[in-house]
């Protein structure tokens, strides 16, 4: 039984001010972590600070990009090492934002990750089609080929602790979600391909979330389903209410 996650990643939204509310605001609702993991990925310029406000209770607190160097010329970036000095346990890597607007490649996620293990950091490795993709039937093909070039290189206790999250790029932010039939079958579909290049033990390790539309209103039928191990969150990780609701969903799930 693999434990259920929920990330929330608040993208570019939030002042400083509302992001320490937030944190106060959940921070002693929280479902035990034993039945689910919370996440916050929040804007890197919060999070020495949100880890020190959430270090008295189980919400971690995770970053939404990095670089794969540990330092050096690269103004704007933020490395693995910071990222490790300041205490951040996950970060999400190759979103499909990363991807298309600052050109992150199936080669630098590869690195991230291995710069991610490097320093404890749990990585949450992001795949998922178009809609152009989806129409012409490739969406498979196109996640195993992300997932095969992500963990190019890892042994198999090094991926049992990632995470992958499943984001169909034409469910993202626009209330449209693949059905849970749809999300279970690729979701399946990486599991697949882990236990192609590792080992059965391993694939069922591995936890798969669903990203794109996640909702109060639909985040249980997506759990219900076998290869569904939690949500990234966009829009519904922002209200402290509705955040909360997926967590309890995914404690009861
Ligand atoms: O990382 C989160 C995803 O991009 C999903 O965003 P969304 O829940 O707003 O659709």
């Amino acid at each position: 039984m693999r434990k259920p996650i929920i990330a929330g990643n608040w993208k570019m939204f939030k002042t400083f001010e509302e992001a320490i509310q937030f944190v106060d605001a959940v921070q002693d609702k929280l479902p035990s972590n034993d039945k689910v993991d919370a996440v916050v990925c929040a804007p890197a310029l919060y999070l020495p600070t949100l880890v020190q406000v959430a270090s008295e209770s189980e919400l971690a607190i995770g970053a939404q990009t990095m670089h794969y160097e540990n330092e050096g010329a690269f103004t704007g970036e933020i490395s693995p090492a910071q990222l490790a000095s300041v205490e951040v346990d996950y970060v999400i890597l190759g979103h499909s934002e990363r991807r298309e607007y600052y050109n992150e490649t199936d080669e630098a996620i590869n690195k991230k990750v291995a710069a991610a293990l490097a320093h404890n950091i749990v990585p949450i490795i992001c795949c998922g089609e178009t809609l152009e993709e989806r129409e012409a039937g490739t969406t498979e093909q196109k996640v195993a080929g992300q997932i095969k070039a992500a963990l190019a290189r890892f042994e198999a206790q090094q991926v049992e602790h990632m995470v992958i999250a499943y984001e169909p790029i034409w469910a993202i932010g626009t209330g449209k979600t693949a059905t849970a039939d749809d999300a279970n079958q690729v979701c399946g579909a990486i599991r697949a391909v882990i236990e192609e290049l590792y080992n059965a033990e391993t694939a069922n390790a591995v936890r798969i979330q669903y990203g794109g539309s996640v909702k109060p209103d639909n985040i249980q039928e997506l759990l219900s389903k076998e290869h569904i191990d939690g949500a990234l969150v966009g829009g519904a990780s922002l209200q402290p209410e509705s955040y909360l609701t997926l967590l309890e969903a995914a404690a009861n799930a």
